[in-house]
């Protein structure tokens, strides 16, 4: 094979020709440097091709242009719409605007004076600078951008930082700024060295490019190594292994011409010349009929998509990849088909690409992630092997036997010594949304694994925050946004400063197009698909807010509470930052029921602290409001609005449908142990899962309610605890007792039950207490202030939320008066009287995410926005007409309903 030039010059900066050349160079000949200009051209004709940063693109997209024209006529399937997808990019091109070079000797731009003209339009320069000095022999100290406005300029580093500055120039002088010239400005010596369009600028590629590729690859130390090679340690060939390149292993494994069959992508030249040293011959990668069979037309284009990332032929030598897919897409069996795939082919000779697969998780999940690996390949084909109390890493690692290893993450950091010493070539981090902390244990043990293949696999949005985005690309793609402090300079800062009121229209647009463009260059391996993509597979669900009226010792004891003097002082602004957390939690369990309450109160009084504690500001008098022989043990559903309507929402769904289970969800473990009580007295079987169950049986506790042949009929989970990746399709209705602050709990609980695999009708229940503290947090969960991105994810908390004094008076006033508080809110025409909402699916949704409107695509799974609330069918608890025969048998308990149903196909 003829070899023209080494990988690394393909790689060259289109922008800048030369790069960081001391001034005190001889200046090459104007026809030396037209040959030069004229390889340059060459050079950059191939870059463009291979370069996938420079393609213009729409997501999700393919980057690789040299597909083999027979192929494409030939039909073999890349997954639908694939090819077509595929050719058409492919015709892309990137144009460049190269200039003459013309050198000529340095001179200080002179500052005008009173010359007075507009500023006029703004250039930009690629250009190389050093400090102003006699010596004949300088050196340049850097890269930089020169902006040029009018009368100004403004340079800037590569990482984005001003390193200079300067207005009242002649407007003349500056406008006469070209390519080759050498300048004193601002007290810096400078060469242009090319001209920057106004898009790349404002793109933020010349940051990257413009002599910042090794901005971009310098700042990270795995950036460093030019290229990665996704063979490396599986097909390092003997040169006798090289001989016996025998046609037997050049045959695909399975046949890419059969009907239906998914073929991978062919590495184009460039890859080929890159990876197949040994000129192995080029053999089709083909996924198993077996698997293809069950894969979702989403699910085959995610392995597509996923063995190009991790083949490095989306992203030059880089391997990573972020699959986002909406929670219950399968990414478990996307990935499996890939592990499976990559362990046994490969495109060269045929020749498996991965041998050890290190798959991490939470605890609660490594079971089953074995399980879908049995499920999906059944036991013989794969060993995996899961780490417990009793199976040790040193077992995996003295066997040859396994080929994939799942460990949870706490595990991991336990075993990090024994891992490291085994050479994994892919890692799967699933729910990897944890590793969005740079600076936990967790991702600082991942980061440290010299595994390159590296996929996150996370059901929630990745980039409502952008300093996380950061985090979670850089651990996919070491290196490849540039230093953290480059990529706040060119990225975050424009982006946040345009998405605030007073930005400028300037600013909102550099904003945007800097956005657009970091989309653009992280679309290239991020991959997120909504609920929509398998609506079509699921049965309807059926969600219900239900507004529960409160009891008559919840609402005396609410009283009490808001007038105890803790409440008042936080009113007042008087009391710490956490005094209003502790009466916000009492209210939260009053809503629960009074028994919690009471319980707490008793704790308190009984502790050697209770004289200094801040709750007795809040409890003094409490006691004589509940009855002198209150005994909490005893409770009774009454005295809970929302206990009440749950008793008799689970003697309906008994009644009406004796075959479905429910899932009953609270965040609380007390919670959940009033909620079993209430079980065991009704005689329901029940199985329960929170935080205290060990990891070690959770798996088996899922299964067991899942199975068909198992006599519970209800699920207790507690969210927090073991919500996350659970597949409880054995329940069809789900009930959530209380609500979280923050929207992502309550849609992964609730995603648990409308997942693939669901043979049932869902129905959605939430649970609210009228006119309290519940409705005011549910307001905030669909209101834009809950959407501002603070608490889209598990780990945020009511302690990370501020109130103000005006926040918390609403927080703390209870609407006696009220059938549904945060139906009054919703200006809604409707006297409240059976109001049929328009079909949610047709309303624009609110924006979570920091990158920008262009990443929204459905509603699905995202939290409600008040405007869709509105757009529910809803009606008063007392209506005369209430259709859906599970509303109408709770109803006497409930002051107002909210219901909207999804894939409606067939009558409830
Ligand atoms: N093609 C398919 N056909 C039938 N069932 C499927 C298919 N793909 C996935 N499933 C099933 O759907 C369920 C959800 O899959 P999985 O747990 O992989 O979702 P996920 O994307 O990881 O969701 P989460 O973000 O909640 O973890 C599993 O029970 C899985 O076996
Ligand atoms: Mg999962």
């Amino acid at each position: 094979m003829r070899r023209s030039a080494a990988p690394s010059q393909l790689q060259e900066n289109p922008f800048k020709k030369p790069k960081f050349i001391s001034p005190a160079r001889s200046h090459p000949s104007p026809n030396e440097e037209v040959a030069k200009l004229n390889s340059d051209m060459k050079l950059f004709e191939v870059t463009a091709n291979k370069n996938n940063f420079l393609q213009p693109q729409n997501y999700p997209r393919i980057c690789n242009f040299n597909l083999p024209t027979e192929e494409c006529a030939k039909g073999i399937n890349h997954g639908d719409n694939y090819r077509e997808k595929y050719c058409l990019e492919a015709s892309t091109k990137t144009t460049l605007d190269l200039h003459h070079t013309v050198h000529s000797a340095p001179k200080e731009i002179t500052v005008s004076k009173g010359q007075e003209k507009p500023d006029s339009l703004v250039k930009y320069f690629s250009v190389v600078w050093c400090k102003a000095s006699k010596k004949k022999h300088k050196k340049w100290e850097g890269d930089a951008v020169l902006i040029v406005k009018g009368k100004s300029f403004t340079l800037k580093d590569l990482e984005g930082k001003d390193i200079g500055r300067g207005t009242g120039y002649k407007l003349k002088e500056l406008e006469k700024i070209e390519e080759g010239q050498t300048m004193m400005i601002g007290g810096k010596e400078i060469e242009v060295m090319g001209v920057i369009s106004p898009d790349d600028f404002n793109s933020g590629r010349c940051f990257q490019f413009g002599g910042g590729c090794s901005a971009v690859l310098s700042s990270s130390q795995a950036a460093k190594k030019s290229f990665s090679n996704p063979f490396k340690s599986v097909c390092k060939l003997s040169s006798k292994e090289n001989e016996q390149n025998s046609s037997q292993n050049c045959k695909p494994r399975h046949d890419p011409y059969a009907p239906n069959s998914l073929v991978m992508l062919r590495p184009d030249k460039n890859h080929q010349w890159l990876f197949n040293k040994n000129c192995f011959p080029v053999v089709d990668v083909v996924i198993d009929p077996h698997l293809v069979h069950y894969l979702r037309p989403h699910q085959k284009e995610g392995i597509i998509f996923l063995y190009e990332c991790v083949m490095g032929m989306r992203v030059n030598g880089r391997c990573g990849a972020i699959l986002a897919d909406e929670m219950g897409l399968g990414k478990t069996l996307q990935c499996i088909s890939l592990i499976w795939t990559l362990q046994c082919q490969g495109p060269y000779g045929g020749k498996p690409v991965v041998k050890k697969t290190l798959i991490v998780t939470p605890g609660s999940l490594v079971n089953n992630w074995k399980k879908e690996f049995q499920k999906w390949l059944g036991i013989e084909r794969i060993k995996i092997f899961t780490v417990d109390q009793d199976h040790k890493v040193e077992e995996f690692t003295k066997s040859p036997f396994y080929s994939v290893l799942i460990i949870s993450y706490e595990m991991l950091l336990r075993s990090l010594d024994q891992i490291k010493n085994v050479k994994f070539d892919l890692l799967i981090c699933d729910e990897g949304h944890r590793l969005k902390n740079s600076t936990i244990k967790t991702t600082t043990a991942l980061i440290s694994l010299s595994c390159e293949k590296r996929i996150i696999l996370t059901g929630t949005p990745v980039q409502n925050d952008l300093q996380e985005f950061f985090t979670l690309i850089d651990f996919v793609n070491p290196g490849i946004l540039g230093s953290l402090s480059a990529y706040r300079k060119i990225y975050e800062e424009p982006i946040i400063i345009s998405r605030q009121p007073s930005a400028s229209e300037e600013e909102r647009e550099l904003g945007e197009q800097r956005a657009a463009e970091l989309t653009c260059l992280t679309g290239l391996f991020i991959l997120r698909r909504t609920q929509e993509v398998i609506n079509k597979y699921l049965p309807p669900k059926i969600e219900n807010v239900v507004f529960c009226r409160p009891g008559a010792l919840q609402i005396a004891l609410y009283r009490k509470l808001l007038n105890s003097q803790a409440v008042r002082f936080c009113l007042q602004g008087l009391l710490e930052n956490t005094s209003h957390l502790i009466c916000i939690g009492a209210l939260k369990k009053l809503c629960n029921h009074p028994c919690l309450l009471f319980g707490s109160i008793k704790e308190k009084e009984s502790s050697s602290t209770w004289d200094e504690s801040e709750e007795r500001n809040l409890y003094e008098g409490l006691m004589n409001v509940f009855p002198a022989d209150y005994n909490p043990i005893m409770f009774t559903e009454e005295e809970s609005g929302k206990l009440q309507v749950l008793s008799k929402l689970l003697a309906v769904i008994r009644e009406l449908r004796p075959a479905e289970k429910v899932v009953l969800v609270s965040n609380y473990t007390r919670t959940l142990d009033i909620l079993q009580e209430v079980c065991k007295r009704h005689g329901y079987a029940y199985t329960r899962l929170d935080g205290q169950t060990p990891i070690s049986q959770r798996q088996q506790i899922v299964d067991d309610f899942n199975s068909k042949y198992s006599s519970d009929f209800i699920f207790l989970l507690s969210s927090k605890a073991g919500g996350v990746g659970l597949n409880l399709i054995g329940g069809s209705h789900l009930i959530l007792y209380d609500i979280d602050w923050n929207p992502a709990t309550d849609i992964q609980a609730m995603s648990r039950v409308w997942r693939d695999g669901q043979k049932h009708p869902v129905h959605i229940y939430r649970l609210l207490t009228t006119g309290t503290i519940e409705e005011k947090i549910y307001q905030r969960q669909i209101s834009k202030q809950g959407l501002s991105g603070a608490v889209v994810d598990l780990s945020k908390t009511s302690d990370h939320i501020q109130f103000s004094v005006e926040e918390l008076k609403n927080l703390f006033t209870l609407h006696e008066s009220s059938h549904c508080i945060t139906h009054d809110l919703l200006d809604c025409e409707c006297t409240g009287e059976n109001h049929t909402g328009d079909s949610l699916e047709k309303l624009p949704v609110s924006r979570n995410c920091q990158l920008g409107p262009h990443q929204q695509k459905s509603a699905s799974l995202k939290p409600l926005s008040m405007s869709q609330l509105k757009q529910w069918k809803h009606f008063p608890g007392d209506h005369l007409n209430v259709t859906d025969p599970f509303l109408e048998r709770i109803r006497e308990n409930v002051s107002f309903f909210f219901q909207n149903i999804t894939n409606q196909t067939i009558a409830i």
